[in-house]
């Protein structure tokens, strides 16, 4: 079942398209990071997902339902870590997660759910005294309760220490593995990269690309880079036209070859040997997600000074 289906999704403010043209689908049991630079529309898009703000134009559907006609349906149904939220000082963690249990009806043990975040602990604690990834920790267990099918997660890894961004991973892929879509936007590529089924990545409004992050990889031309250490630089100018070689570029007595095929390494190498030269080392570099996203954003904004 879709969780999430947007087609034509458009906000302007005035002169400022916010948002521009998106189409998006996001399935149940799937994990979508939602990556962008500052501005580029995430908060917007979400926003319009759990009725916050109005589009301007488009369709959207939310686990079935238009938030517009039914926010109640969709509110009831999404769990949601917004990107700011209020706590209440002097009321203990507990209190808050039974809050929010109360408010959806569920019958959820505020305990368990707080033992799923690492706040077991400090249940009893007022949040006044919380540090910033605690209070995280309980916004994100306040948006577990009543297991909802779709998450929306605004910057969850906000505050986070690396054990807390674990948590965070195995939690996520929990939820999508009982059945939940997670949609989840963030600035930390190396989090996305390791818990997202796809990505979408935003600029200034637009979505430019949304696949697997090996699709991206792919398609950018740049799955890896092959580092070949060599005693003297040969003539590789044959190398480019190679299929699957997308660039070559020399650097301190080695090569750097991107490989859009990741199975062309072994032929590139027996061409730089053909061409007279010794390898002395080899080393792959995987192209990771913010080289991608870099290169996305950039191409986008090379298009625009252009036209
Ligand atoms: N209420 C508003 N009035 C006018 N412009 C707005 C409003 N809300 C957002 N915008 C504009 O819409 C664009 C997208 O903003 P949005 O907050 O969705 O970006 P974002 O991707 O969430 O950014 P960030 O990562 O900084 O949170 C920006 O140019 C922003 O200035």
């Amino acid at each position: 079942m879709t969780a999430i289906r947007t087609e034509g999704l458009t906000k302007r403010y005035g002169d400022v398209a916010a948002v521009r043209d998106v189409d998006l689908e996001v399935d149940r049991g799937e994990v979508f990071g939602f990556l962008g630079p500052n501005g580029a529309g995430k908060s917007t898009t979400i926003d319009m997902l759990l009725d916050f703000v109005r589009p301007t134009g488009g369709e959207i559907r939310v686990l079935g339902h238009d938030p517009r006609s039914d926010p109640r349906a969709v509110r009831e149904r999404v769990g949601i870590l917004p990107e700011g939220y209020d706590l209440y000082d002097r009321l203990s963690a507990r209190r808050h997660v039974a809050f929010a249990t109360e408010l959806e009806g569920s019958d959820d043990d505020p305990d368990a759910v707080l033992a799923r975040v690492g706040l077991a602990d400090d249940a009893d604690r007022a949040v006044g005294g919380f540090s910033k990834g605690m209070r995280q920790r309980l916004a994100l267990a306040m948006a577990l309760v009543g297991e909802p099918d779709l998450l929306v997660l605004d910057e969850p890894s906000g505050g986070l220490d690396p054990n807390g961004a674990t948590v965070l991973r195995d939690l996520v892929r929990e939820e999508a593995d009982r059945g939940a879509a997670v949609f989840f936007s963030s600035h930390l590529m190396d989090q996305v990269e390791a818990v997202c089924d796809r990505v979408g990545i935003m600029n200034r409004g637009e979505l430019l690309a949304v696949d697997t992050v090996d699709g991206l990889r792919s398609t950018s031309g740049s799955a890896s880079t092959l580092v070949v250490s060599v005693d003297e630089v040969p003539d590789v100018s044959g190398l480019t036209v190679t299929d699957g070689v997308s660039d070559v570029a020399v650097e301190e007595g080695a090569l750097r070859i991107a490989c859009s095929d990741p199975g062309i390494k072994a032929d590139v190498i027996s061409r730089i040997e053909d061409a007279g030269a010794s390898v002395t080392d080899i080393d792959v570099e995987e192209t990771d997600l913010a080289d991608l996203f870099a290169e996305y954003t950039n191409e986008a904004r090379a298009r625009e000074v252009d036209a």
